[in-house]
């Protein structure tokens, strides 16, 4: 069942011609990456081709994180692909990049191809291109940062304004593991996330916390989509909400 992919490896661009979601001038799909063509939303392996298994999938989905700079989008991208955490200073991503993952969802093998946005106001409009072709966004703001949590409600504006109406959203309230440091209490999260009407966890690129979870969490629910299967019932905010796991008193 399962096919391969031939998109692979990490790509700075400036602009989405080059090697990017929606692939305009790559000529090597009508839409989509190289090796990719789209239908109904849900992205498909063009065709098998001689590869390492680990590429293999059966439907493949773009994620884009997005959020200030600083929040720590690269450091959740990097712990979940590596499963380590970029310790050290801090250097701020230019442009746009992406990693891919093949997660198995009972049983399907579904391929992310995670675009890693700057958060950067400068690198704003190189952003903005990519949303339309994104079918999940992971919003992150920074427990330890006030002004990224204030900022959520003009990146939900900007994704109001340039993503796919449907486009699957999740909240994300990232550095949980700063204890000390934190200003924004997790309550004061979900209350945001609630209002929102979206999904919402803290997680930590540095402990690990919910990270695996957040991007299994939409992996599952773009496949239900693109599934159709009426056996399966699966709501994103219950599963969230079952498997999710808190730093605070009450959760473990
Ligand atoms: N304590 C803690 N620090 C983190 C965590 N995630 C990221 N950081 C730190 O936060 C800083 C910024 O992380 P990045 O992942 O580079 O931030 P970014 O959102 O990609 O920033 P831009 O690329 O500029 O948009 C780095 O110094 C990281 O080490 C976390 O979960 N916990
Ligand atoms: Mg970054």
């Amino acid at each position: 069942m399962s096919r391969k992919k031939a998109v692979r490896g990490k790509a700075a661009t400036s602009s989405p011609s080059a090697g990017s979601p929606a692939g305009k001038g790559t000529g090597k799909s009508a839409r989509g990456s190289p090796g990719i063509v789209q239908m109904n939303g849900v992205v498909h392996p063009s065709r098998p081709s001689i590869s390492n298994s680990s590429e293999f999938y059966d439907i493949a989905f773009k994620v884009m994180l997005v959020g200030d700079s600083g929040v720590g989008k690269t450091c959740l991208l990097v712990r979940f692909k590596d499963g380590a955490f970029l310790a050290g200073s801090f250097i701020s991503t230019v442009g746009i990049d992406f990693r891919n993952k093949v997660l198995n969802i009972d049983g399907v093998k579904v391929k992310l191809q995670i675009w890693d946005t700057a958060g950067q106001e400068r690198f704003r409009s190189v952003t903005h291109a990519y949303y339309r072709d994104a079918h999940a966004l992971l919003l992150l703001y920074d427990v330890t940062n006030k002004s990224s949590f204030d900022n959520i409600q003009a990146w939900l504006t900007e994704i109001h304004e340039y993503a796919q109406q449907d486009v699957v959203l999740m909240l994300l309230g990232n550095k949980a593991d700063a204890t000390h440091d934190r200003v924004v209490k997790r309550e004061d999260g979900e209350r945001l996330a609630k209002e929102f009407g979206v999904p919402f966890m803290e997680t930590s690129a540095r402990s690990g916390l919910n990270v695996e979870l957040a991007f299994t969490a939409v992996a599952k629910e773009l496949k239900h989509r693109s599934m159709k299967d009426p056996n399966e019932k699966f709501k994103l905010h219950e599963y969230v909400n079952k498997e999710m796991k808190g730093t605070g008193c009450c959760r473990s």
